[in-house]
């Protein structure tokens, strides 16, 4: 067990480049077990989670190999079990991807329940309807659930919800059902295009991939493929308001400008400026962080949705900005019920926000912020409170940093770069 103690107060100034999607690499994973030949994906964070969805591979028969920074090869010929490990599935969320994948490879698994962050209930009613559409049965017990399918058969699906991992499994195990599956109201982050890419260059006929109504045409056989996992849109805009709060001049190399547009449009709201450079955003340094009010001015609202709207994952993170920009704004989490609670943390510390139930917290900004003692509860929320002490003045310590590692590959070595006084050390 690790801890992060940082001393906070320094502009944090220079180039930073991000490190690749844990929410597109986790499914192209998954997506391994679809061909028998070798695959290779390119910028693979070395996350947590990452290595987790490899040892579940390596579980099941399949072999990897990282043969370069960011580079590894996966190859799934001999899968030998159909039965998921459970203790691995318990660590990461993102193994209920291997629903899809062991449906279309093998006519099914057995899954345990899939861990993850704890924000709120997490329902997989999408995915076991988009399933059973394709003729899969789900079997559920407290031991977690068996999918089966003798044939899975495309049809014309709308989903209940625009689910992100739903809409990865259902593709994935459309990529060789028989004939075709149109999936409607389907989710279409970056990192369910970056999937779709994946299974496109595997041998699938996908169209209208960034889509809500996606049409793909079932192969009798995936081949392998290359793959470059798209660069961490969520890091991109966590580093964005980092440097925004601290002060300093930041460029973020390697950047996808479509991603952010709604990103740069929410932070603009916050008063923080960006500009494009190439494919590098450019944060100016010492800004004068001001709420921009609505018309008439109201106070503006930043909520939440499905993409191309502002992504929950980043409203950790924006939250904290806010606190330190002048004037007042509603968030709105519209997606899930436990994401707001870390919110203690930054009053804690010294913020103004008015917590008014657990999708709605108003910030009133600036109120100075303060070291303390702070326990990462989720991803997003422990990289919010890193942001939040970094800003602070004084020294903090960050418990429970499992959790930043989980999403955010040497976020400390990336700080100390751009002049961060942060050390990792061991729990005593
Ligand atoms: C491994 C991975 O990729 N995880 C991401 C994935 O999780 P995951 O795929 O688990 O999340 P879902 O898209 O299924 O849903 C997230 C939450 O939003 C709610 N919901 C969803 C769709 C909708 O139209 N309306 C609605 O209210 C759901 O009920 C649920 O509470 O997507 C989430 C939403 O972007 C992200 O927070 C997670 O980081
Ligand atoms: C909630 C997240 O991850 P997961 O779905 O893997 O728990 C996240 O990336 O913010």
């Amino acid at each position: 067990m690790e801890k992060f103690v940082i001393e906070g107060g320094n502009r944090l100034s220079g180039s930073v480049r991000p490190g690749g999607s844990k929410n597109e690499a986790l499914p192209c994973l998954a997506a391994t077990l679809l061909t028998d030949e070798e695959v290779t994906l390119r910028n693979v964070p070395r996350i947590a989670d990452v290595e987790i969805m490899l040892e579940i591979i390596q579980d099941l028969g399949g072999v990897y190999e990282w043969v370069d920074d960011g580079v590894v090869k996966v190859k799934t010929e001999n899968v030998k079990s159909k039965k998921l490990n459970a203790e691995l599935c318990r660590r990461v969320r993102a193994s209920i991807l291997f629903a899809g994948a062991m449906l279309a490879r093998e006519g099914g698994c057995e899954l345990p329940p899939p861990g993850g962050d704890v924000i709120g209930r997490r329902r997989l009613d999408s995915h076991f309807l988009a399933f059973e559409a394709l003729g899969a049965t789900i079997d559920m017990s407290p031991k977690g659930f068996v999918f089966k399918a003798n044939k899975l058969v495309g049809t014309d699906i709308f989903m209940d919800e625009a689910s992100v991992t739903a809409t990865e499994n259902l593709l994935m195990a459309a990529a060789v059902a028989k004939g075709t599956t149109i999936v409607r109201n389907a989710a279409c982050e970056p990192h369910v295009q970056g999937l779709a890419r994946m299974l496109s260059k595997m041998g699938a006929q996908i169209e209208g991939i960034g889509t809500n109504t996606v049409k793909v045409k079932g192969a009798k056989g995936l081949w392998g493929c290359d793959h470059t996992i798209g660069p961490d849109y969520l890091e991109i805009g966590s580093f964005a308001g980092l440097a925004a709060i601290t002060g300093g001049e930041l460029t973020i190399e390697g950047v996808v400008p479509d991603d952010l547009r709604m990103i740069r449009l929410v932070f603009a709201k916050l008063g923080i400026r960006t500009e494009f450079r190439g494919d590098d955003l450019f944060v100016p340094g010492e800004q004068e962080l001001r709420i921009v009010d609505e018309v008439g001015g109201q106070i503006p609202k930043i909520d939440d949705a499905p993409w191309p709207a502002f992504p929950t994952d980043l409203m950790s993170i924006a939250i904290t900005v806010a606190t330190q920009c002048h004037g007042s704004v509603l968030f709105f989490e519209k997606m899930f019920e436990g994401r707001m609670f870390f919110v203690d943390s930054l009053i804690a510390m010294g913020a103004r926000i008015i917590f008014c139930d657990p999708h709605r917290v108003v910030v009133i900004g600036p109120g100075k912020l303060y070291g303390g003692t702070l326990e990462s509860p989720d991803v997003r929320a422990g990289m919010a409170l890193l942001i939040a002490a970094l800003k602070a003045e004084g020294e903090s310590t960050i418990y429970n940093i499992r959790q930043i590692d989980r999403g955010y590959s040497k976020v400390d070595d990336k700080l100390r770069a751009l002049g961060a006084k942060i050390e990792r050390l061991p729990v005593d």
